[in-house]
């Protein structure tokens, strides 16, 4: 078992998070319920703004926030001078109530509305990430009726899908997001964008995938935008102020995954895109990321309370919580693996091989297979190890759970930063079925 950040286990053999012990947490609290190192997202921040510091380049890193968005974690966000990636009206509002400097705010997504644009607008939010000539369109509009120059990225697709462990070359990319570098889409885009005085091109964007623990994608990305811009460079005359190349730096979720540090990522792509500047003869432009789950999957922990058992003899053993598909969807969505520890008897020697099970009804609900654990019985609490991205945010109610509150813990001190859903609150947009007038 790897313990993350300040994860420990303290004198009475319970793990201890931000010095405060889980199985407190759990108790005042209930469960599941999702417990952040606040200290671990800080220093993560810390490391990937440290890194560029180093180079002494012009950067933003961007937190992307669909891994894990609430007021809190934006506030922390804002406080850690992160910029902020959002993918809808939801997250943008977030954000906002959660006074996120706008001018800091880039607005992602391959279908914004017209009415998530004029929020955008109205805000005076950093830059638009235009992903398709729709979109174009509507920001066109928009501006037009409120005089406004509106500042973009174009969203490019670069042909490099990259895998998890892997990245392949894609002649053609097949993908929902984006303008395609290599079928004149992207130069119709920037054609249209340069034409027009509601925009003003700041650069452009790509984001390659998730959860990727090689270098050589970025770097593959790089050379391909910066191709491209040295095109619109020789023919037109632009010279990009930012070139984006995305998130998707990968985590340890168990110890099949071998990341590599933050740092050596954004070494990679400052110095490929130091490199590939200068062959094109363009000033070096500022580098933005957009880092999610590496600011806070291995922050984030999920307690659980077992309750039942079954065992299916010469099979195996389910240990059920009182969670499941409907906290942590990644299992049953990717097969996503993670490690788990009984939080009450943290170093305690593993007497079985369990697998542990969700409530919902779905035989599908499976949060780990084959675990090695000390014996669980009923009542005792399983921290299921860096829930931190795409957990809560993808959290939903099937079968009408409500979902798990949230408390950041930092120094010795919890904050719930996110109460706990109740009944009440799963029904409050219910109505009554109409009563039928009797003729
Ligand atoms: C455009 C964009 N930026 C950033 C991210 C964040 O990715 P990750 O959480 O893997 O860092 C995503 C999600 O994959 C994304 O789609
Ligand atoms: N939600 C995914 C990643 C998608 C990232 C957003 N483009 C995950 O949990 O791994």
């Amino acid at each position: 078992m790897f313990l993350h950040g300040t994860s420990r286990v303290n004198e009475q053999g319970h793990l201890e998070i931000g010095g405060v012990d889980v199985v407190e947490l759990a108790k005042t609290y209930g469960t599941p319920l999702y417990i952040y190192d606040v200290a671990l997202i800080r220093a993560r921040a810390r490391a990937f703004k440290e890194a560029f510091q180093r180079h002494g380049v012009r950067a933003q890193v961007a937190y992307a926030s669909k891994a894990f968005s609430a007021v809190a974690i934006v506030q922390l966000a804002a406080e850690e001078g992160l910029s902020l990636d959002v993918v809808s009206g939801g997250e943008l509002y977030t954000a906002l109530a959660a006074g996120f400097p706008p001018e800091r705010i880039h607005f992602h997504g391959n279908n914004k509305s017209r009415d998530e644009l004029a929020m955008a607008l109205e805000h005076g939010i950093g830059c638009i990430v235009a992903d398709n000539f729709y979109e174009l369109e509507l920001i066109e509009e928009l501006a037009a009726s409120c005089g406004r120059t509106v500042p973009v990225l174009l969203r490019v697709t670069p042909g490099v899908e990259a895998h998890t462990h892997d990245y392949i070359l894609t002649g053609q990319e097949d993908s929902k997001f984006g303008f395609d570098l290599n079928n004149g889409q992207a130069d119709e885009a920037f054609r249209r964008v340069m034409a027009s005085a509601a925009f003003q091109l700041l650069g452009v964007h790509c984001h390659i995938g998730s959860q990727i623990f090689e270098t050589a994608g970025f770097v593959l990305a790089a050379q391909k935008v910066f191709a491209k811009l040295a095109e619109w460079n020789k023919e037109h005359g632009f010279v990009p102020a930012v070139v984006n190349l995305g998130g998707g730096f990968g985590i340890r979720y168990t110890e099949e995954d071998d990341p590599i540090p933050v740092t050596a990522y954004v070494d990679c792509i400052v110095e490929e895109v130091k490199r590939q500047a200068e062959a094109c003869r363009l000033p070096l432009p500022e580098i933005w990321i957009e880092p999610g789950r590496s600011l806070v999957g291995d922050a984030g922990t999920t307690i659980y309370t077992i309750g039942s058992r079954k065992e299916v003899p010469n099979v195996r053993t389910y240990i059920a919580v009182d969670g499941g598909m409907s906290d942590n969807i990644r299992p049953a969505l990717y097969g996503a693996k993670y490690e788990a520890a009984l939080a009450n008897r943290v170093f305690g020697e593993p007497t079985e091989v369990v697998s542990i099970a969700g409530k919902c009804c779905e035989s599908g609900d499976m949060l780990i297979w084959d675990i090695a654990l000390p014996e669980a019985k009923p009542g005792d609490y399983l921290a299921v190890f860096c829930t931190g991205a795409y957990g809560y945010s993808m959290a939903n109610n099937y079968n009408r759970l409500p979902r798990p509150a949230v408390v950041f813990v930092e120094n010795g001190d919890a904050q719930l930063v996110v109460k706990r859903e109740t009944y009440e609150d799963l029904i409050q947009y219910d109505l009554p079925l109409k009563t039928k007038v009797k003729k």
